[in-house]
This record gives C-alpha cells, structure tokens and sequence, in this order.
C-alpha cells in the first residue's frame, strides 16, 4: 500500500460533485474537453478532440473506464478542490440511469447552444435535475459563432431555470472563453457533499461497465463512511458479497487509491463477470456491521419495447444466442428469450427500454458477431384482463389471448416537443393522428413553443419522430418518458396466406387503425411474395374476420415450360437454380416465401420508428 502514502480521503468541503447535461450537439463533449486541459489533468500535447468520448485508448489500457466520470483539481481563493465531473447516458431511453447519475451529483450544468437555444433533451435533462434537487448553472455555449444570440437565448434559459438572465454564464468551449469562470461558478455555487463519515458505508452505483480483462468496473458515489480496497462489500439489492480488489479515482486514467470517503467519486474492481450483478441504482455497504437503509429506492430496468430476433440463416442461431449472451455482459437492461416462429424459424424475443436501445443493440449484433437479422416490428408491453379476472402480460401479438377480453391497456408517455411556432399546426395534427392528447402549450420566447402530448408509447415506436421531423423540416426536438397506462380499445390483426396465420406479421393495433395495417401489410405482401403454382390469397383479419384481402395469382407454366427440345443441360441449370432459390424460401404452409419479402415486409422503413437523431 505505499504506493498510497501521500494520498488521503478528501475533506468532503473540498468536494464539489457536478454533471454537465445539454441537448445533443450543444458542445458538452468539447466542454469537457476544455475543463481537462484548464485543470491540467490531460496535458496540453496530449489533448485531442473529446478525450473523454475515446473508447481504443480505454481498451488499450486494458481496462475499460468511463473517463467520463473524471477528478479535476482547481484552485478557488487559494484552496484546492476537488470536483467530480460526472458523465450523464443523456438519451430518452436511460433517463433511469441518468437520474442516478444526477443524483451522484449536487450541481449541474446546463449547457444550451447560444444559436440555437433550448431543445426537447433541455428541458428533460432540467426537469430531472430539478426532481433531484440540484443547483443549476445555466450556461450558454458557442459564444463565438456569429449567428448566436446569447441575449435572446439567456432570457429563455433564465425563464425556465427561473433566475436573471445575467446569472446566466456566456462560454465558449471551442475557444476556452469563459470556461474557467464557469469552474470557479461550479465551486462557489454547487453545494459541498454531506454525509456522516462514521457511519456504515454507503455508496450508490451510478453506472457499471464490463471490461475483457478486469471483469465489471462500477462506478460509485460515497455518501456515508468510506469503502476502501480489501474491504468485503455487499450489494444492497440483491444481498451478493464480494471482496474489493481494487478501488480508485479516475483523472483521467484510473489511478488506484486507498480509498473513497464522504462525496467521493471512483470506481470500484470485485472481479465480477457480470453487470447485472453490479446494478446501477444499487447501494454497496459493508458485509459486516453494513448500513441497512440503501440509499434510493433501487429499481430493476424494465424492458419497454420487445421485437424478435433471427438470423436469416438459421444455422447462426447459435451465434446469436452467444452474441445476446455477450452483450447481456454490459448491458443490465437488455432480455432475451428464446422463441419459435413458425415463419421465421427459431430466434429471441427480446426487450429492450426503447426503440434506440433496440437499435443499438442490432446494430451491435450485425456488426461485431457479422450476423445478418430479421426483426419483427417493436411492441410494447400490454396487459389484458380478461373477463373472467385473469390478467395476461402480452410482450408478443402470438400471446394474445383468446377469449372474452374485459379490459386491454397500453403504456403511455408523456412527451414534450419544441419547435418553431409555425409549425404547431402540424405537429398537432400529427400527434391527434396518433391518439395523442395535448397537456399543454407554452412560448419559451415570441417565435417558439413547447408542446406536452400525453401519448401512447406503441405510437411513439412506430414512425413518429420520423413523421415529426419532416413535418416541421427537422426543426423539432421531441423526448418523452414513460407515465403508466391507458385502458385502449386494442385488437389483434392477423395476416393470413392462403388461410394461414404467419406469426411474424401478426401486429396488436388500436381498433380504428385495424383496417389500414390490414390494407398495407396485404398490398406490401402481394408485391413481395412471387407468383406460385396456385392462387394464394392474403388476408388481414381480427378474430375470425376478414378486413382486407389481396391475391397473388397462379403462375401460368412452371420454369422448365420454357426449355422445349432436348437442351438437357440448359433444363438442369434451370432446375438448380430453383433449388438454390428455395433455400432461402421459407414454407407458409404450401407457400413459398422469399427471405427478403420478409425483411421488406418487416422493414422498420415504413413500419417502425427510426429515431436516430435523438440521444
Ligand atoms: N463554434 C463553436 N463550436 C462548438 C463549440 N462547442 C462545441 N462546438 C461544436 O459543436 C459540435 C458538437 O459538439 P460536441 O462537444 O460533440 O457536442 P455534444 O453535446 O458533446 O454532442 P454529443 O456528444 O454528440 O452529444 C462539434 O462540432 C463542436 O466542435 C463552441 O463553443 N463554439
């Protein structure tokens, strides 16, 4: 332990814990960028661009840190401080994490563009600040682009934050302008961490990560007593000990120490595999004498969004499973199970906490594992009662019940969207199509508006924010979370080939629009499905009930009509050929259907949101 000698715990007075939360592109990354360089952590040549976002340097290292959450000396008055910069996921889809990160932290900083002002991810990052009680610096970015407007945009941002627009902070973190004011604004204005440093060990974990060579490195904040190497630890919320093999501050590499007192931010090593036994949201105490109060309330990530998964061949089945497996690794919120589909083969069901989780997550499995997937169109989770009491938890339309159905509800979100005031009468005409219910609209300033829909989150999945983007020519920003359930006139629609259901299409819809899923997966379908032996009918049906219908016709002759005479060899090209197509055919009861008429036909281009301008 000498190598500890000249460290000890910092005074919690001297601690100052803070986050920097902004809207997508609003520079926090550069910001970052900056504080490193002005505190001397990273030294000048060897700064580069977003420091902290380098993912090979971390894995050269062999350990993966999250540099994001990174130690910074600086000097205010003559005494040195400690502060904790505390990274935050910043996307819709985590706001569970991020408000565990938030309550890391005593500060923030809300960092909003001086051009382009207040955004959608602003103001949800803001409100869970305000939930968690933290001091908020409002400072505007950009300062040196001539098209800012830091007048106009420090009135909005006082407005909301509710303060003078003079207390509003103008930096630049392109250039370095006004970053080290805003440091000394962090230690002046973020209140120092309490906690009692004689008490049992509390530490809340705000973030866990997996890495190859170290196993799982959590990320923790002290609030009580100290947790230092050697200690054996228990994990609150699920009651599992582990010895702490190492534990350590990060500026900006890891560096181990002899331990984190009161307010202290760093990681902890206990050697396990695992992130699901490292959970964020978790309180780490002490195995003997522990506290018995955990810090918050823990709560298990719950899958929002389910969709299937296959490999379009079907022998990389077990690929697949390794690859969920892996990823599950680093992933606490991602589930999967096993599933068959009669049209699709065997693949996963799985959950996911958003549609931007779900394509992450698939996007990872194509491009690391070198799989090539089918996924059915996203879900959400219903709950059906039936008449006779009984409650169903649907996360696939093949779990759909049957029977007498009392009552169906959806979850729903609450969203809030910010645009430019001309384009409110789109917007509302888009969200009424959507079963959305206006809350509320207010001006953030003369020309711009905020908008807060109650809307069903099975709405939101599909093409909503595309459909929002160019209705307003990508002018607005949209975040919404998840605000219980509805009860909702729902109905299975069914899509039938010559009479047959096929699982794969099956989709659980609002009644009024039963008729036109029906009526575009049945016209999509006979373009996609090539002409057979026999005539096949497509049908979209709710129960027994047809709503929509369209025919493929019979094909007229077979391939080898055409090979008349005694071209032999021509005939067994031909015939080989076909063998060849129909191996990637799948067989729907007597039809034939062509692997891509699947991947069209379940594209998320028309039938399932893509949101990738959103974090
Ligand atoms: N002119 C100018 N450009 C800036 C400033 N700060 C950031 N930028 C630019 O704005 C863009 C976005 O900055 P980032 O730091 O990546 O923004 P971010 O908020 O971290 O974005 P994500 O990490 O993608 O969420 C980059 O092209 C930066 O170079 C600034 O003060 N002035």
């Amino acid at each position: 332990m000498s190598t500890f000698a000249d460290q000890t715990f910092t005074p919690p007075e001297l601690i100052r814990n803070f986050c920097i939360i902004a809207h997508i592109d609003h520079g926090k990354s550069t910001l970052a960028d900056r504080m490193l360089q002005l505190t001397g952590v990273v030294e000048e040549r060897a700064m580069r661009a977003q420091y902290l976002d380098r993912m090979d340097i971390e894995r050269e290292r062999g350990i993966t840190i999250k540099a994001q959450n990174v130690r910074l000396p600086w000097q205010v008055d003559g005494r040195d401080h400690v502060l904790h910069m505390i990274d935050t996921p910043g996307h819709v889809d985590f706001t569970y994490e991020v408000s565990r990160a938030l309550e890391a932290c005593e500060g923030t900083v809300l960092l909003v563009d001086a051009a382009q002002g207040i955004e959608a991810q602003t103001l949800a990052n803001l409100y869970l600040a305000m939930e968690n009680d933290l001091t908020i610096i409002p400072v505007l970015n950009k300062i040196d682009l001539p098209a800012a407007d830091p007048d106009k945009y420090a009135k909005e941002l006082a407005h909301i934050v509710g303060c003078e627009p003079e207390e509003v902070l103008r930096v630049s973190a392109k250039t370095g302008l006004g970053v080290g004011a805003l440091l000394d604004e962090v230690v002046k204005r973020v209140p120092a961490p309490v906690g009692d440093a004689d008490a049992p060990p509390r530490a809340m974990i705000f973030d866990s990560v997996y890495d190859t060579y170290r196993g799982v490195v959590t990320y923790i904040r002290v609030v009580d007593g100290k947790i230092t190497p050697r200690q054996r630890i228990r994990m609150m919320s699920t009651n599992a000990t582990h010895e702490l093999l190492e534990v350590g501050i990060i500026s900006p590499e890891p560096k181990p120490s002899v331990g984190l007192g009161v307010g202290e931010v760093g990681y902890l090593i206990t050697g396990v595999k695992d992130v699901r036994q490292s959970k964020v949201g978790d309180t780490v105490t002490a195995e003997k004498h522990g506290a018995t109060q955990p810090l918050a309330g823990y709560r298990e990530p719950r899958p929002m969004v389910y969709s299937g998964l296959y490999p379009v061949d079907g022998s990389d089945y077990p690929i697949l499973r390794e690859a969920l497996e892996k990823l599950q690794l680093n992933d606490a919120a991602l589930t999967f199970e096993p599933e068959t589909s009669a049209a699709l083969g065997f693949g996963f069901r799985c959950g996911f906490l958003g549609l931007l989780h779900l394509e992450i997550t698939r996007d990872r499995l194509e491009r690391e594992f070198g799989l090539d997937l089918i996924s059915t169109a996203p879900n959400v989770v219903y709950r059906v009662v039936m008449e006779d009491g009984t409650e169903h938890v649907v996360t696939n339309p093949s779990d759909w019940p049957d029977g007498k159905r009392a009552e169906v509800y959806e979850p729903v979100t609450k969203c809030t969207i910010i645009a430019p005031s001309d384009y409110i009468g789109a917007i509302m005409e888009l969200c009424q199509s959507k079963r959305g219910q206006l809350g509320g609209m207010d001006y953030l300033s003369e020309d711009r508006v905020e908008l807060r829909y109650t809307m069903p989150l099975g709405e939101i999945i599909f093409d909503f924010f595309d459909a929002l983007k160019s209705r307003t020519r990508g002018y607005a920003s949209l975040d919404y979370e998840e605000s219980g359930e509805q009860d909702a006139d729902l109905v299975k629609v069914d899509i039938l080939l010559q009479g047959e259901p096929v699982d794969a299409f099956s989709a659980i819809v609002h009644k009024d629009y039963a008729y036109a899923y029906g009526t575009k997966m049945a016209s999509k379908l006979r373009e996609l499905i090539p002409r057979q032996q026999f005539e096949v009918p497509i049908q979209a049906a709710v129960g027994a009930r047809v709503i929509a219908r369209e025919t493929i016709r019979a094909m007229r002759k077979d391939v080898l009509a055409k090979c008349y005479g005694g071209d032999i060899t021509r005939k067994r090209k031909l015939l080989e050929k076909q063998k060849e197509g129909k191996k990637r055919m799948k067989m729907v009861g007597r039809v034939e259907v062509p692997q891509e008429a699947f991947v069209a036909a379940l594209s998320t281009d028309d039938s399932g949101g893509k949101d990738k301008g959103r974090k």
